[in-house]
Order: structure tokens, then C-alpha cells, then sequence
């Protein structure tokens, strides 16, 4: 349903934002169309005739080399980077300083990128540099935006009409609509002398730089009345146009629910408030006489005894008093998908008291109909909540955790995780960085939403296997027993296909006493066989209310969509991830479980080759580890090691001949050494073997696409290339991989395995669901499953991890050897590359280059 509204209401909003300045207004969000930015990819080779030096390239960094001296006319260029729109990004940490300097730099890149075709260019200038501005000005910049600390200046290129966005064009506001259960209306006078002076409205104000509209709405409302409230329901949105700075302007109202009721008013900016009777409030003059404003608070009161019945409202603005200058245009806010279930998001906690955080919002998620639940609060604190059942069940009934009667927990101070903990992602801040994403923490609660008996909880191991998947196992069954009591856990055979297709397996703390003493996993695993309904219809049928399930990336992917289709039924099922692999593909935590083990296995071949290659002339020890898409094993056993001489992972392409390419290092090697060791992931170098064996889009069964043996082929060329050269060279190859990860888990992962095991029983046990247990920065939380799934975790070789690596093994960086530039004609001398510079592109394929 959609409501219109006439603006006389709100353009009181209007008036009294306009005149409250002191409130910050919302920036340009970093504009938006180079969030995702790349290193230029400059070939500076055509202009080094110009500049005369021998300048050199390692995709995307224009290097002069030090030896060669550089006419004293030759330009410098700035330093900038591509945006998506074949446009340019200046730098401007790295601007001249010169006035003279600035601007030989700016006409020569100007020519430069004309000559590539490039179209916009960004230059920000800092308030230091403000010396620039009119030296770019004369050479064709116009102004785009300023803000507190930079102007914005930017140039077309082409000979066509620009094409660059304009500059920021809205401010956003918001109005909270806080009514209490004598439907008085929360309403303040405000200090200002516009039109709306003397009538009674609700808190307004802006919103801040990264803060959430619904708790922008909060804070307001408690900086001008001292009111706590929390977040119901997004009722209505006006859009004007004309207004702050010629800007347009959206004002977003939230309904929110009191929390308390004592006022305490900002004295600088509101002159009073009260908690007024809806009817005197609808009745001032100032909105008497608007019908259409009077509708909607008509509609969004009498909704207000079921919230959860809100739909969302449809405003548009009255020209009735408002300057005539203004012109105005209407927007839908559509939350009609969500609506249905923000209800289910209530405003009290799990454990049934209000919640002390100040907003709670319901968002579409990217993947599909995925809903996520983020809590915001200030300084940019974000909490990315995990469901609850009583999300989506009214009425649970709570219990006291059976673990306060426990006489080993009963004595420990705190036992239980207090309802507002959580953990932040980041860890490593600025002074001024934003609080950002939190994640719940784990552990007991005080209050259960299962009884003992009522839990019927199973555990299913899926992909390959992990060092540790029984003593996770273990640690699920004996937790939910003893710390629980509860007796009843079924062992799913065979991975995801289990549920429908085999028997299940009823698992005791006798059962699996001695389990993590061995490798593997005893219920056993599978790939594919994902079949969501079935594996529901046999949930339900078994009576199963706890759903535990132990895998890899692919594996929480498949629980997701349990937990989705588990909700959808509305049953009471807690679904918990336990993230496995040797792998570490997962993103978001510290590590996943089995990849220490693997580690610290791996460093048995690794001393085997070493062993081998040493005892042998020009030996060498080649070792593939395991690593489909990454390489952490490999780049953890080498740097683990000492005795990997290279270590090679998907991340980092390499080659094979010519200068910098890995037989010159191994020959190098061998002359200075007498033998090396190579470790390689199995991932690595698929790209070259696809060059000479057909390449295969083959997939396993989960759809993880299947490999060719990069080991096998690495030992054939590089034996090839010996015998070719006429040199001695023994290579043994060793393939450890299976070996790896059927071992049982090392101490170390044991602890961790125990912990993550009871942080998912206690999570399952208070109600928790659709979140995968990790460590986040040597916490255990709660993480929702779309952020575990959002992507693949890989080892970003523009890191300091992966520089420490090749300082350790001295390796090449294995840029091209297509990357050298080189002047021949200028100056007849080859350069080359600078070792400290790797190239790569990143998870999301842009292009970087770091200085190790
Ligand atoms: N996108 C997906 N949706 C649903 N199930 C999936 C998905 N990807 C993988 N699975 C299922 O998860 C299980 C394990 O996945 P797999 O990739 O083999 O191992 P891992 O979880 O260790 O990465 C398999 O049964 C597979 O069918
Ligand atoms: O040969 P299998 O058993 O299908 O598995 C091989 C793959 O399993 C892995 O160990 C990873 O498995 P998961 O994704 O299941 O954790 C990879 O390193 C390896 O490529
Ligand atoms: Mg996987």
C-alpha cells in the first residue's frame, strides 16, 4: 500500500535541518564509481623516448633506473591510478610540491594518458598543496567537490561532453517517530527561526559520515530529548530539491519504540519537549492543514499496536509552504520484501531483555534472499548478527543454562558470555578509523532455549578430509552430554548424502572416547549430494532440532542453505558450521582447524627432500602440498621450514625460461648451493600446464574443479631442461598430500577443535542459528554464513606475509620477463627488474604492486 503524503509536515524538517549546520551532512561516498580501484597498467615504454632515460616497466610502476642518468628536462609523472571508467585517479600524497615541477608533471601525464585514450581525470588537492588549485585550473581542471580537507578537480580528456558524475547532490536526514504505549508522540521545539518555529515535531537531524539511517534516527533522538529508543520500523521518506547549498535533500522517519521516558533536552539546539497526546500533536495548525502529512500519521499511529503489520509508506511532498523555488520529486521506499519478517527481528534480545544495542536492521543480502541482521551503534560500530529461532518463532520458551547447576563452571566468575560482547574484525585501527564490523561472541548463555531431553542434535562431516574432524566430533558429542545433558546425537554417514541415502550413526561419549587419537573422520565424508529438501524432509522426520556440520567452504555454503530452508519451514532447528580444511580457504577467521596439523606434517617431506637433495649432486627435493585455490600450507610449511629454496602457489604466477624465470633461479641455486628444495602447491602453474595438456573444466562431484599434476609435470621440465643444458641434476619428487591430511590433529588443533566444538554447542544451546563458529583475532564468535561465504580466503602476495616468504627463500617475484621494458635504442643497456616489487592482482582481480 502505498501512502502519499503532502509535505507541510516535513518541510518543517526541512527548515529546521537546513538551519542546523552544526550537524554534519553526509560526503560524497568516496565516489562511489572508483570504490573499486586497480593499479594502472601504464605502458610508460612510449614515452621514455621522449623523456630520454632507461625507463623500465613492472606492470603498472614507471622506474627510472639509478644508474642512468636522466636529462635534467625529463618530466616527472604523477602517480595515479586507474579507475573503472578508463579515467584516472591522481595521487595527491605524492604531488610536487613545486609549482614548476606540478606543472611540467601534469602537462606531460595529461599528454601521456590523451595518448592512451583516457578519459576523466580526479585531482584532489590537499589543503597544504591549495597552491596547485589555480595551476590546474589554467591547464583545463574545473572544481567538482570539496570537502574539509580536499578540494576535488577533475578533467576530460576526450573531445566529447563530459561524462564524469557530478558532485554529491543529496543530504540525508532523519526524523525519529517515537511513540509510547499512552500514544503520546515524542515531540520537541527547536532553537531556530525558520517557518516551522514554534511547532511542536519529531527529533530530526542528519545523518553522519558511515552511520546507519536507523541509528542516526536513535542518536538524534537521544541527543534532543535524552530518550533511549530502538529501531521498529521504517515508515516514510520525503525528497526535495533545491535546498542546502542548492542540494536536494531526503528525509528518512523512523517509527522507533521508547526504551525510557525521562526527558532530558539539548539546550543549545531545542528549546523544549515533551511527550505530547497524538491528537494535540496532529491537531497544530501547522499540519492541520495538510490532509495527506495528517494521513500518514494517522496510518503510522494507528500501525503502531502492530508493528509488525507495517508496510512501508509512499511520501511525497507537498509544494504547500514551501518556497516556491523548490521543485520536488517523489521516490519509493520499497522494504515490502523484508517487511514480512522485520518483525520477525524483534527488538529484544535472546535472552529477552531489550537489547542495549541502538539499532536493528533486516537487510537483502547479496546471494539471493540470504537476510542479514546488522546492529549499528556509534563511531561506525556494526554488529553483523547471527539468526535466532525466536527470529522467526514467537514464544520460545526460555530456560536457566543446566551449566550454572555444573560444580566446575558454577565457581568461575562471568561464565557466561554477557549479551553485548562481541569481537571486531579489524583489529588493527587508526585514531579516527570507524569502530566497523563485530562479530557475536561465543560461549555459554545464561538462559537455553532447549531442555535437555528435547535436543536431538546430529553431526555431519562433508569434503575432503582435515586433521581434527573426530576430535571435533568427540568434543560435540561429550559437550551437548556433559555440559547438557543431553543424550541423544546421531552421526550422519557419509557427508550431506547421509541424511537421505544411509544410515545414521548414534554417537555416545563412549562412542567416540578414543576418536581423536586417529585420522579421518568415523562417520565419514563425501562430496556433492547437496540435495536441500531431502536433507530437510530428513531432519524433520528424525526429529532433529540440532544440526552440526563440519566441512570446508563448500560445506557452510551447503549449511546455508539448510539454515534458509530450515527457517522458511519455520521449524525450531539450530544449524551450526564447524569450519574444516588444511586448505584455510575460509575468510573471515584466524585459520580453520586441520591447517596447523597439515603445517607442521608437511614439514616431514619438506625435511625428506631437503635430506634427499643434500646427499646428492645437484639434488633436488621437489614437495607438492595440498592447496586447490590457495596456497597457505605451502607458504606456512616453507616458512616453517628454512629449507624451501621456492615455494610456488596458485596466487603467484610463475614461469619457467628466461631471465627471472625458475630455471635460471634453480641453476643459480645449484651453482651456489649444490641443491635446492621446491615446494609447490597442487593449485599453482595450472595455467601453464593447461598450455600443453588439454585443459580440463573438469569438476569433483561438490564442483571444485579437478587438477592436473603440477608436481608430475614441474619434475618432467625441469629434468627436460638439465639434460638439455647437458648438466648433472638429480630431482626426487614427493607428493605428500594424502598423507597430510589423514594424520590426526597436532596439539594445537586439538585445543582448537575443543573450543570451537563447545562454542557451537553453547550457540545451538541458546538459540542460535546460521552461523558458523570461528576464531576472529583469537576470539571465538558467531559469524552469519553469508559472511563466511561471501568469498574464497587466498593468500594476497601483495601482503606482508608473502614478502616475508620471499625474503626468506630469496626466490624471484617471477614478474614477465615481458614486464622489462627496455630503451635499446637511447642507451643500448638492459636493466634488471627491481627485486623489490612484486606485481599480482588480488582476490577481486585488481591489479597491485607492493614493495616488499
Ligand atoms: N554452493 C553450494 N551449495 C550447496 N551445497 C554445496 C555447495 N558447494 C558445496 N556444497 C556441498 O558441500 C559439501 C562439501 O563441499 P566440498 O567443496 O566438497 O568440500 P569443502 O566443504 O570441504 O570445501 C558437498 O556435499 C557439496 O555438495
Ligand atoms: O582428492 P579429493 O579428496 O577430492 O580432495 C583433494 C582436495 O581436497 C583438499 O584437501 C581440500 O578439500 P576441502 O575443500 O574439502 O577442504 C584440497 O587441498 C585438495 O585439492
Ligand atoms: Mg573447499
Amino acid at each position: 500500500m502505498a501512502t502519499l503524503l503532502n509535505g507541510s509536515l516535513y518541510s518543517g524538517f526541512y527548515d529546521c535541518q537546513s538551519f542546523l549546520k552544526k550537524k554534519h551532512r553526509t560526503s560524497w561516498p568516496n565516489m562511489c564509481s572508483f570504490q573499486r580501484l586497480s593499479m594502472a597498467k601504464f605502458d610508460w615504454s612510449s614515452i621514455s623516448h621522449r623523456v630520454g632515460g632507461n625507463l623500465f616497466t613492472k606492470k603498472g610502476i614507471n622506474v627510472f633506473s639509478p644508474k642512468i642518468t636522466v636529462p635534467s628536462f625529463a618530466p616527472e609523472f604523477l602517480d595515479a591510478i586507474e579507475d573503472e571508467y578508463n579515467g584516472v585517479i591522481i595521487d595527491p600524497e605524492s604531488l610536487p610540491s613545486s609549482a614548476n615541477a606540478f606543472v611540467s608533471a601534469l602537462r606531460a601525464s595529461l599528454s601521456y594518458w590523451k595518448s592512451k585514450g583516457k578519459k576523466g581525470v580526479w585531482l584532489k588537492i590537499l589543503p597544504e598543496q591549495a597552491d596547485l588549485v589555480p595551476i590546474a585550473i589554467q591547464e583545463g581542471f574545473s572544481y567538482h567537490h570539496a570537502e574539509r580537507g580536499y578540494v576535488m578537480l577533475t578533467h576530460w580528456i576526450p573531445c566529447e561532453p563530459c561524462m564524469l558524475p557530478d558532485s554529491p547532490s543529496h543530504q540525508i536526514g532523519v526524523g525519529g517517530f517515537v511513540i509510547n504505549d499512552k500514544r503520546e508522540v515524542l515531540v520537541v521545539k527547536e532553537k531556530c527561526p525558520c517557518s516551522c518555529s514554534g511547532v511542536w515535531k519529531f527529533p530530526t537531524g542528519y545523518i553522519n559520515k558511515s552511520e546507519e539511517i536507523f541509528s542516526a534516527a536513535i542518536r538524534e533522538v537521544k541527543e534532543e530529548t535524552g530518550v533511549d529508543t530502538i529501531f521498529q520500523q521504517m515508515v516514510a521518506f520525503r525528497h526535495v530539491h533545491l535546498v542546502a547549498f542548492e542540494n536536494s535533500d531526503i528525509l528518512f522517519v523512523c517509527m522507533l519504540e521508547p526504551l525510557s521516558s525521562e526527558i532530558t533536552i539539548d539546550d543549545k539546539e531545542i528549546q523544549d519537549a515533551k511527550w505530547m497526546p497524538l491528537d494535540e500533536f496532529v491537531g497544530q495548525s501547522f499540519y492541520v492543514d495538510d490532509h495527506m502529512s495528517r494521513k500518514v500519521i494517522d496510518s503510522t499511529t494507528s500501525s503502531s499496536s502492530s508493528i509488525s503489520s507495517l508496510k512501508s509508506r509512499f511520501l511525497e511532498p507537498s509544494v504547500s509552504g514551501i518556497s516556491s523555488l523548490r521543485k520536488f520529486s517523489s521516490v519509493k521506499f520499497n522494504t515490502s520484501s523484508s517487511s514480512g519478517s522485520n518483525s520477525s527481528f524483534n527488538s529484544s534480545s535472546p535472552s529477552g531483555s531489550p537489547t542495549r544495542f541502538p539499532t536493528k536492521s533486516v537487510l537483502m543480502g547479496s546471494a539471493g534472499n540470504l537476510k542479514q541482521k546488522t546492529v549499528s551503534g556509534p563511531a561506525g560500530y556494526v554488529l553483523e548478527d547471527v539468526p535466532h529461532l525466536s527470529d522467526y518463532i514467537p514464544d520460545l520458551p526460555i530456560y536457566p543454562n543446566p551449566l550454572q547447576d555444573n560444580p566446575a563452571y558454577s565457581v568461575v566468575k562471568q561464565y557466561f558470555v554477557h549479551e553485548d560482547d562481541t569481537v571486531p574484525q579489524k583489529i588493527v585501527v587508526h585514531k579516527t578509523s570507524p569502530r566497523g564490523i563485530h562479530f557475536r561472541r561465543a560461549g555459554p548463555r545464561q538462559k537455553v532455549y532447549f531442555e535437555s531431553d528435547e535436543v536431538h542434535a546430529c553431526i555431519v562431516t562433508c569434503g575432503g578430509l582435515c586433521p581434527g574432524l573426530n576430535t571435533v566430533i568427540r568434543e560435540i558429542v561429550c559437550g551437548l552430554y556433559h555440559m547438557y545433558g543431553v543424550k541423544r546425537v546421531l552421526g550422519i554417514d557419509g557427508g550431506y548424502r547421509g541424511f537421505y541415502a544411509k544410515n545414521t550413526v548414534p554417537l555416545t561419549p563412549k562412542v567416540v572416547n578414543d576418536i581423536h587419537k586417529r585420522g579421518g573422520t568415523i562417520i565419514g565424508t563425501s562430496r556433492g549430494g547437496h540435495d536441500k529438501s531431502k536433507i530437510v524432509d530428513s531432519i524433520q522426520d528424525r526429529g532433529i532440532n540440532q544440526v552440526f556440520i563440519i566441512g570446508g567452504d563448500g560445506t557452510q555454503k551447503g549449511a546455508s542453505v539448510i539454515f534458509e530452508e530450515v527457517r522458511k519451514r519455520g521449524l525450531k532447528v539450530a544449524v551450526a558450521g564447524i569450519p574444516k580444511t588444511i586448505d584455510n580457504d575460509i575468510p573471515v577467521i584466524d585459520k580453520s582447524f586441520g591447517f596447523d596439523s597439515a603445517v607442521e606434517e608437511a614439514q616431514r617431506a619438506i625435511n625428506a627432500a631437503h635430506v634427499e637433495a643434500e646427499s646428492m649432486e645437484n639434488g633436488i627435493g621437489l614437495v607438492k602440498l595440498m592447496g586447490r585455490y590457495c596456497g597457505f600450507i605451502a607458504m606456512y610449511a616453507t616458512l616453517a621450514s628454512r629449507d624451501v629454496d621456492c615455494c610456488l602457489i596458485p596466487e603467484s604466477p610463475f614461469y619457467l625460461e628466461g631471465t627471472g624465470g625458475l630455471f635460471e633461479y634453480i641453476e643459480k641455486r645449484l651453482k651456489e648451493n649444490g641443491h635446492m628444495v621446491i615446494v609447490i602447491a597442487e593449485g599453482a602453474g595450472q595455467e601453464l600446464l593447461s598450455e600443453i595438456i588439454h585443459s580440463t573444466t573438469q569438476q569433483d562431484a561438490s564442483g571444485n574443479k579437478l587438477l592436473q599434476d603440477v608436481g608430475l609435470w614441474l619434475s618432467q621440465r625441469i629434468k627436460d631442461y638439465f639434460k638439455q643444458r647437458k648438466m648433472v641434476m638429480n630431482l626426487k619428487y614427493i607428493d605428500p598430500t594424502y598423507m597430510i591430511r589423514a594424520i590426526p590433529s597436532n596439539a594445537s588443533d586439538n585445543v582448537y577443535c575443543t573450543l570451537l566444538a563447545q562454542s557451537a554447542v553453547h550457540g545451538a544451546m541458546a538459540g542460535y542459528t546460521g552461523f558458523t563458529v570461528g576464531l576472529v583475532n583469537g576470539r571465538q564468535t558467531y559469524i552469519p554464513f553469508y559472511r563466511i561465504n561471501e568469498k574464497q580466503n587466498k593468500v594476497v602476495i601483495t601482503d606482508r606475509m608473502w614478502a616475508r616468504l620471499l625474503s626468506s627463500t630469496n626466490q624471484p617475484s617471477f614478474l614477465s620477463a615481458k614486464d622489462v621494458v627496455e630503451d635499446k635504442k637511447e642507451e643500448g643497456t638492459s636493466c634488471p627488474l627491481l627485486d623489490d616489487q612484486i606485481f599480482s592482482e588480488d582476490v577481486s582481480g585488481n591489479k597491485k604492486i607492493s614493495h616488499v
